[in-house]
């Protein structure tokens, strides 16, 4: 016993290498991801982000002690007040309005995603909603810093989703995926292998509907 998140993406390796080296990361560390598919990925991030304000408010529903309940108001505010106002300012930057912003027809995976990030929270208890989360918070933060390792990877006004990668590198939200990362390995360490295999098997689901994520993107489908 004694579990770490580490073990997680042990367990789930391919997964989760398929994820964060998914084609769509690589063409936006070069720089060459079409744009529309950017675009539309752009879009559908949107749609992500109300439900995944909605999963934080469910943790907080979920919540037992007054640190996790605060925790979960910090996840909801960073979510609603910084990210959401970023993600609807960088949207109009790519052309994309407010008002197209709020009719946006929802694509299945999105739907598949975040519902089931919900529904786990719903069923389980709060570490399975953390779980199911983590794909999110703690991966694109692991995807930016992989991006900077690879020698294929362009900084700079050569690379028009260079702000991409600096919000997921940013001090900010590098700390937001440490916080994650030291909560989970502190839930983690007293779980039963019965219990780890459980939680495994959510974040393998999660971890396979960002794939599903990635690839809505590059085929820019609904
Ligand atoms: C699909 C998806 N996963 C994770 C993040 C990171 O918050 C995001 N913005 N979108």
């Amino acid at each position: 016993m004694g579990y770490h998140f580490t073990d997680l993406t042990r367990a789930c390796h391919d997964d989760w290498r398929a994820y964060i080296e998914h084609d769509f990361v690589r063409n936006l560390g070069t720089g060459t991801l079409d744009d529309g598919a950017f675009r539309h990925y752009l879009q559908q991030d949107y749609l992500f982000l109300i439900h995944f304000a909605r999963a934080y408010a469910l943790a907080a529903y979920k919540s037992r002690t007054l640190a996790d309940l605060r925790q979960a108001h910090e996840g909801l505010k960073a979510i609603v007040d910084v990210e959401l106002g970023l993600h609807v300012g960088y949207c109009r930057e790519w052309g994309i309005s407010e008002e197209q912003l709020a009719t946006l027809p929802e694509a299945r995976a999105t739907m598949a995603y975040t519902r089931y990030v919900l529904d786990t929270g719903n069923r389980g208890d709060l570490l399975d909603l953390h779980v199911a989360l983590a794909p999110c918070l703690v991966g694109y933060g692991e995807i930016a810093n992989w991006l900077n390792t690879q020698v294929f990877t362009v900084r700079g006004e050569a690379n028009p989703y260079d702000a991409w990668i600096a919000m997921y590198e940013s001090e900010e939200f590098q700390a937001a995926m440490h916080a994650e990362l030291a909560w989970l390995d502190a839930r983690l360490a007293d779980v039963t292998p019965a219990r780890f295999d459980e939680l495994c098997a959510v974040f393998r689901d999660a971890t396979r509907l960002e794939i599903d994520f990635w690839q809505m993107g590059l085929d820019r489908s609904l």
